[in-house]
């Protein structure tokens, strides 16, 4: 049996009475690329709300490191290393890039009253530390000449650039990306996915939601198929592509 870094069992949530994810169920490896597909209104952000803590199952398991995750907020599923990003990215507008950053940084001891009082070279030191782990991660994701700027400046893929790089500084095991292609000029995709493999390199996990099949086919190890809330199909790019229930209910539907 393949070990699992992530493991979803059977979830469930409806809205409204109606079923946006249905017994859904998928695993990732450690180390891996993992791709989520499907067409729109599929449930893939839903399950990804469902993963990362966003939001609660009716019913169902998560397990993330041999620990159930399944009812912890989110904050605390980010602390033991499990993070996602979103199909819009989402930054703070009016901070530097680089404050965007630091902004993500676990336990920071400027946060606590007393070390502030008691401990002022450590939490100097602690974030100098910190500036300069938060400069190596927007240097990694091409960001580095951009630290000073307000974040409302970048474009939209520098906006999910930078998502990845608050993402990394919170140290994760495994990151979770929504759409990370969407709405990005083909330059900038290439960049995203230099700056994914890399990490990936480095050893972290990815599980990626994505409508464009060449970064999809050209990332991803294993590929999850969901088609209105249930799993339709797992299997190699290779696999996926040539599987005719999927042609059928995605890419036979022309939606990129
Ligand atoms: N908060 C919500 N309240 C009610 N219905 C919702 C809510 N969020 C999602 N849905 C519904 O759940 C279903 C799955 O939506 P979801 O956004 O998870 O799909 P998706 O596969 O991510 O789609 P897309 O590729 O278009 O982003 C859709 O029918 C959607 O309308």
């Amino acid at each position: 049996m393949t070990e699992s870094l992530l493991t979803a069992t059977k979830l469930h949530k409806n809205f409204g009475g109606l079923p946006a994810v249905n017994q859904v169920s998928l695993t990732v490896a450690p180390g891996s690329i993992t791709g989520l597909i499907g067409p729109n209104g599929a449930g893939k952000t839903t399950l990804f709300n469902l993963l990362a803590g966003s939001l609660r199952p009716d019913s169902g398991q998560v397990v993330f490191q041999n620990q159930p995750i399944t009812h912890l907020p989110p904050h605390r599923v980010a602390q033991r290393g499990l993070v996602r990003t979103f199909q819009v990215a989402r930054v703070f507008s009016r901070l530097s890039v680089l404050d965007n950053v630091l902004l993500a940084a676990p336990e920071q001891l400027g946060e606590q009253v007393w070390p502030l009082w008691f401990q002022a070279q450590r939490v100097a030191q602690q974030e100098r530390q910190l500036r300069n782990t938060a400069m190596e991660i927007l240097d990694s994701v091409g960001l580095a000449a951009k630290a000073q700027d307000y974040a409302g400046a970048l474009s939209g893929g520098q906006r999910k650039l930078l998502e990845m790089a608050r993402a990394l500084m919170t140290r994760p095991q495994l990151i979770l990306l929504d759409e990370p292609a969407a709405g990005v000029n083909p330059t900038l995709i290439n960049q995203i996915c230099d700056c994914i493999q890399r990490w990936h390199q480095a050893g972290l996990t990815f599980l990626i939601i994505e409508h464009n099949m060449d970064v999809i086919m050209s990332l991803c190890e294993q590929v999850w198929v969901l088609a209105a809330g249930k799993n339709l199909a797992v299997g190699t790019p290779t696999e996926i592509q040539t599987n005719p229930t999927v042609l059928t209910a995605y890419l036979g539907t022309g939606e990129e």
